[in-house]
């Protein structure tokens, strides 16, 4: 029986995943329907402002199966939605279907719901399980769980070194450290992000495109520091036509692409937690990965303003560099990549 549990969930994760890139900054949600040990309906959320789990998983039911959702158990990967957002709320769809079991993996953190969608569902007599698999649906929802808590994007740092702990040449001059295949992982992680943000130094000195071109899905939006706009026009990120956010303390240029976009802030001692509130609030930006370069990924490192680390190790060596910024704690995985390694580092949130 917990087996069997334990599959719905799964089968819950493996739907949701296929809402990766299209659905942020609204999480990733699977949802399955069962009667009598089979799946008479499943679905996901596929995309931001777009129907959620529950409400395609109904959907999908036949029209000769219908009878049967009242004698049904819903299996969600997280706890359904109570309030009216982009869609109405589905715990209101699941007392109108009769449904009486509900299993859930994990809480939504959203401060509006955060337990009250369990509650309400058991108001109506609704039998609920929660915590299956807890663990792994916290982990699917951790984006958005992160984001709403928060009030921030969730954070991942990515970044490559060399066997022997460098980060780049000392002239800091473009030195590519993993393998070709690596580079189509990176491309999947940046379809999977809103956004990507780089340094004003990595922008010069590596002129990089910082869009995907190696997975299928969409592109995510360039960030690019630039503090004194003195960075060339001619750069990949500004020239390609391809839209840039463009941070930097003075005013917008005149005369600048429309495909370019500016924020004027101040870079003072509160620049990290400003700039991230801002891309939470106004971009409605959910997930930001941080390519580099060294000195912006030390100095989120130092505020504690990251969730997630990503460290590619390559095969190659320097014999002198930059060394890679160092990461509290240690990588909650180890994997091997061919002849590369990558270390995930996870970073738990004082809230
Ligand atoms: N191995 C890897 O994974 C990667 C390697 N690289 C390599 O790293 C090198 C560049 O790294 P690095 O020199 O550290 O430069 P960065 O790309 O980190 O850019 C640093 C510059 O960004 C500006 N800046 C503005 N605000 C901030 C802030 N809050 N924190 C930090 N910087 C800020 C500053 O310039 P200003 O004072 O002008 O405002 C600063 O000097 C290159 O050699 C590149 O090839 C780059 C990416 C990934
Ligand atoms: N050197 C290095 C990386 N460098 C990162 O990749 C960026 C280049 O992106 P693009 O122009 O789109 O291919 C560059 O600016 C930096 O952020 N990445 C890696 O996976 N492995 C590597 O060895
Ligand atoms: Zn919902």
């Amino acid at each position: 029986m917990v087996k069997d549990i334990n599959r719905y969930i799964t089968r819950c994760f493996d739907l949701a995943r296929m809402g990766a890139g299209s659905v942020s900054p609204n999480p990733m949600v699977g949802a399955v329907l069962v009667y009598d040990n089979k799946i008479i309906g499943e679905g996901y959320h596929q995309k931001y402002g777009g129907a959620h789990a529950e409400v395609n998983a109904l959907a999908s039911v036949s029209l000769s199966n219908r009878p049967l959702i009242p004698e049904s158990t819903l299996y969600v990967s997280l706890e359904p939605c109570c309030i009216f957002g982009k869609t109405p709320p589905c715990t209101n769809l699941i007392i109108q279907e009769k449904i009486p079991r509900v299993v859930i993996s994990c809480l939504d953190l959203t401060p509006e719901v955060k337990g009250r969608g369990v509650e309400l569902l058991r108001a109506h007599g609704i039998e609920v399980t929660t915590g299956v698999l807890e663990k792994e649906g916290q982990a699917l929802a951790a984006t958005r769980n992160v984001s709403v808590s928060q009030q921030r994007p969730y954070v991942i740092l990515k970044m490559a070194i060399t066997s022997n702990g460098y980060f780049a040449p000392l002239d800091r001059s473009q030195f590519w450290i993993t393998q070709t295949l690596t580079k189509r992982l990176v491309h999947r992680w940046r379809m999977e992000s809103d956004a990507i943000l780089v340094g004003t130094t990595t922008a010069l000195m590596d002129d990089p495109q910082l869009d995907n071109r190696l997975y299928y899905g969409k592109s995510p939006l360039r960030i690019v520091l630039d503090r004194r706009l003195q960075l060339p026009n001619s750069l990949k990120v500004f020239s390609d036509g391809q839209p840039t956010l463009i941070i930097t303390e003075r005013e917008k240029s005149i005369n600048s692409a429309s495909h370019l976009h500016y924020l004027s802030m101040n870079f003072g001692e509160t620049f990290w937690p400003d700039l991230l509130a801002i891309l939470w609030r106004e971009y409605k930006l959910g997930v930001i990965l941080v390519e580099g370069g060294q000195k912006v990924l030390s100095s989120l490192i130092d505020t504690g303003l990251w969730d997630e680390a990503r460290v590619l190790i390559g095969q190659k060596s320097l014999t002198v560099g930059i060394p890679s910024p160092t990461l509290p704690g240690s990588p909650e995985k180890n994997l091997k990549l061919g002849f590369d390694e990558l270390k995930i580092y996870q970073h738990v949130q004082r809230s």
